[in-house]
C-alpha cells in the first residue's frame, strides 16, 4: 500500500486551489497517506500576449503535467475540465470527475450591473471566442478587447480602467473567494458556458489501479454525466474551449437536457440545437447534438476561426 501521492499542478492561484482541494479530500479519506503538490509552469502560463486561439495547440495547460505523470514524477494531475483535451496520451486517462461548482460565466464590472446596462461602444475584456461571439450577438455595438492572464491579473486590468467590464468563469471567482466581484451570473437563452466549465477532473496513469481505487470516492456521478455529454459535443466538432463552441447539460429529473451552439466570432451568425435523453446515453446525446449543429452549418463557422 502506497504512503504518498504526488499531485502535479500549475502554479496559478486557481490551479493551486484546485490541487489543494483534492489534496484535502484525499487526506480526509486516507490519513495515513502523505499528499504532496508538485508545482509546474506550462506553455499556456508563459505566453500571455496572444489570444489562446492563436498560439494554438490543444492542451496548452496540460502537456507538462502529463509528462510528469508519464515519467512517474507525479501520480495525478488536477484539471479544470474545460481545459482538458479530448484525447489523452497513451497510458494516461481521466479517472475522476469531481462535483461541479457554478458553471456560469460571470459579468464583472466596477460600473455596470449587467450586459444590458453597458453604454453603446463599451469595451468588454475576454479572450474567449465563445464569450466574444455570444456577447456580440446580443450586443453588436460593444467592443471586445483581448484579456489574458490569471484571475488576479484580469481583475487588476479591469480595475486599471482598461475595460468597462470583463467576463470570467464564476467558478474561479467563487473558489478564490472573490464572488463579491460578480455583478451577474450569465446563463440564459443567449449565453451558454464552455463544455466542462466549473468541473475539476483528475488524470492519472491508466495502469495504476490501486490509485484509481483510492480516487473513486471523489467521483461525482451527476457531474460526470453532464460533462461527458458536453465534451462529446466538443469532440465531435473537433474543438475545445478555444473555439466559439458552447455546450451545457443539466438534469431535468432523470433526463439529461443538453444545449449547444457554435457562433462566428463577430456574433453575426450562430447555430444552436438542443436534445434530451437518458443519462446512460450522455456521450451519444452529445454526438447527436453536434451532428445537428453540423447539419445547420457549424463547420463553416469553425473553419473561419481555424483559418484566421
Ligand atoms: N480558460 C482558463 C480557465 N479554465 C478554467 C477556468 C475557471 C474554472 C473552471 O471553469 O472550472 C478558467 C478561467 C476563466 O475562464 O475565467
Amino acid at each position: 500500500m502506497r504512503n504518498k501521492i504526488v499531485i502535479a499542478t500549475r502554479e496559478s492561484q486557481l490551479a493551486l486551489w484546485q490541487a489543494n482541494n483534492v489534496k484535502a479530500s484525499l487526506e480526509a479519506l486516507y490519513p495515513e497517506i502523505n499528499v504532496e503538490l508538485m508545482g509546474m509552469t506550462t506553455k499556456g502560463d508563459q505566453i500571455l500576449d496572444s489570444p489562446l486561439s492563436k498560439i494554438g495547440g490543444k492542451g496548452l495547460f496540460v502537456k507538462e503535467l502529463e509528462k510528469a505523470l508519464l515519467d512517474g514524477e507525479a501520480d495525478i494531475a488536477v484539471h479544470s475540465m474545460k481545459d482538458v483535451p479530448m484525447e489523452f496520451p497513451e497510458g494516461l486517462g481521466l479517472s475522476v470527475i469531481c462535483e461541479r461548482e457554478d458553471p456560469t460565466d460571470a459579468f464583472v464590472s466596477n460600473r455596470y450591473d449587467c450586459i444590458d446596462d453597458l453604454p453603446e461602444g463599451a469595451i468588454v475584456g475576454t479572450s474567449s471566442l465563445r464569450r466574444a461571439s455570444q456577447l456580440q450577438m446580443h450586443r453588436p455595438d460593444i467592443e471586445i478587447k483581448n484579456l489574458r492572464g490569471n484571475v488576479n491579473t484580469r481583475l487588476r486590468k479591469l480595475d486599471d480602467g482598461e475595460y468597462d467590464a470583463i467576463i470570467l468563469a464564476t467558478a474561479g471567482l467563487v473558489r478564490l473567494e472573490m464572488a463579491d466581484r460578480i455583478k451577474t451570473r450569465i446563463l440564459d437563452t443567449f449565453s451558454l458556458p464552455a463544455g466542462g466549465q466549473g468541473a475539476m477532473g483528475i488524470e492519472c496513469r491508466t495502469n495504476d489501479e490501486e490509485l484509481i481505487n483510492l480516487l473513486t470516492p471523489l467521483q461525482h456521478q451527476e457531474t460526470a454525466y453532464r460533462v461527458i455529454a458536453e465534451r462529446a459535443v466538443n469532440k465531435r466538432l473537433n474543438g475545445g474551449c478555444q473555439a466559439p463552441i458552447a455546450c451545457f447539460a443539466v438534469f431535468e429529473g432523470e433526463e439529461l437536457y443538453v444545449r449547444a451552439l457554435v457562433g462566428s466570432t463577430d456574433g453575426k451568425r450562430m447555430v444552436r440545437s438542443e436534445i434530451r435523453g437518458a443519462k446512460e446515453h450522455a456521450e451519444s446525446l452529445g454526438v447527436q447534438l453536434a451532428d445537428e449543429l453540423l447539419a445547420k452549418g457549424a463547420q463553416a463557422l469553425l473553419d473561419e476561426v481555424y483559418q484566421d
